[in-house]
């Protein structure tokens, strides 16, 4: 199989030249595997155009493996310039040995948890040495299908194009997509995860308007919410399969699904349940997390003085995450207060379902903010954006993680 190795060099604290240069080429080497290309990427998009013009130089039809050292948001952009990229016959199946260089490494740190007893480049070396291992398993990669669409227009030839987005992670509007917005500015002064602790506090007191619908996934046939008393995913209460599309209205907090990965750092678990959805039989599925500041029995209306007490609740919400996603048993007493024992309603909504559409207020600019592992897009004026689940056609195509 051809085997590709790239990496970003400027991912996270940069480190990833020496990584590879003192430990992942020296343990190819003394595996025998000679790379048909060792590139660092040069710049934004360069890691798509290195795989596509490989595969299309050369009669390609079988898989590839690729060592890729990167975060998040360098796998994202394989996979968008893939995506775009015309080809006369789809791309084979891409192997992915990943090696985590970038900031956060959601998908790796969800792959492999870490433990504090770990020899720190032992860890990293995890994916690349299952790639090297005679019997590794090979997990395909469900991907979050985002769209984001103008209204409509008659006649519709005039409408402007869609814009088309494809997350392995995250996708996430409201305080995520704010933070990530904002922590693109931070990065030059601080490379580290802190960077997204700062851009926290800057919005954490914002509410965003939108009308939402959850859709079902295949196989339950209806939306799913979590039930901390049960311990388990049950029928949303306005989901039936007769008439399984739920409607939400906000104003919401927190709003973000995720798909592969149960955790956005190595100890942030937002959505601790979601390795389920990864067995070989289970349908694809985004686990999604809301937190609608008026499921709180001490608010009945927005005001500045709501949004900065309850911003103390979304920080306790988000807190709680850190604690192996205990947020998830979160609930309100009847004066507000946040406990974890009785029957009141639950702080965040724990959703799993096939997709969702959010469509912003006209006038709640933040709310039209769409992240995409990392990527800020924007929801036209008046438009919609959609995020649903899917899962590679065949095994032939689309991507898999050695583990
Ligand atoms: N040589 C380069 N110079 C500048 N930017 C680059 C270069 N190569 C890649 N990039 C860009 O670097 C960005 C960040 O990469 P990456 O996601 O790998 O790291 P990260 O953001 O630190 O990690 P994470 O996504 O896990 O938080 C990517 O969006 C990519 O477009």
């Amino acid at each position: 199989m051809p085997v590709l190795v790239i990496y970003n060099p400027v991912s996270g604290d940069r480190s990833a030249k020496a990584l590879f240069d003192d430990h992942v080429l020296p343990l190819l080497a003394k595996h025998n595997v000679t790379p048909d290309k060792v590139v660092a990427t040069e710049s934004s998009g360069h890691v798509g155009n290195i795989v596509a013009d490989f595969l299309l130089s050369s009669d390609h039809a079988q898989p590839i493996s690729i060592v890729l050292g990167s975060g998040d948001g360098t796998l994202h952009e394989l996979i968008n310039v893939l995506n775009n990229t015309p080809s006369p016959k789809p791309f084979p199946r891409i192997h992915l040995a990943l090696v985590p260089c970038g900031t956060a490494n959601a998908l790796y740190a969800a792959l492999f948890p870490p433990s504090p007893q770990e020899d720190p480049v032992e860890y990293k070396l995890k994916s690349v040495k299952a790639f090297l291992s005679d019997d590794h398993d090979s997990v395909p990669l469900n991907l979050a299908v985002n769209v984001l669409s103008p209204p409509h227009v008659r006649p519709p030839a005039t409408a402007p194009p869609k814009q088309v987005s494809i997350s392995a992670v995250v996708t996430s509007t409201s305080l995520h997509a704010s933070i990530l917005h904002d922590s693109e500015a931070l990065r030059a002064s601080d490379p580290t995860i802190e960077r997204f602790k700062t851009a926290a506090y800057q919005n954490i007191t914002r509410w965003y308007y939108a009308s939402v619908k959850l859709f079902p996934r295949k196989g339950p046939e209806v939306v799913e919410v979590y039930d901390p008393a049960e311990r388990a995913f049950v029928p949303h209460e306005n989901s039936a399969e007769d008439e399984p599309i739920v409607d939400l209205i906000g104003p919401f907090s927190y709003f973000l699904s995720t798909v592969n990965v149960d955790r956005l750092e190595p100890a942030f678990r937002i959505t601790p349940r979601a390795k389920e959805t990864l067995e070989e039989s289970s349908p694809a599925a985004l686990d999604l997390i809301m937190i609608r500041p008026m499921r709180d029995p001490s608010y009945t209306m927005d005001s500045e003085e709501a949004r900065k007490a309850f911003a103390e609740k979304v920080g306790a919400v988000l807190g709680a995450a850190y604690q192996d996603g205990a947020h998830i048993n979160l609930r309100y007493a009847e004066d507000g207060s946040i406990t974890t024992e009785g029957d009141g309603p639950t702080v965040v909504e724990y959703i799993r379902c096939g997709g969702w559409e959010w469509e912003p207020d006209d006038i709640d600019e933040r709310a039209h903010l769409v992240c995409a592992d990392g990527d800020i897009l924007t929801i036209p004026t008046n438009g919609k954006a959609t995020c649903t689940a899917a899962t590679p056609m065949n095994d032939q195509t689309g991507f898999a993680l050695y583990t």
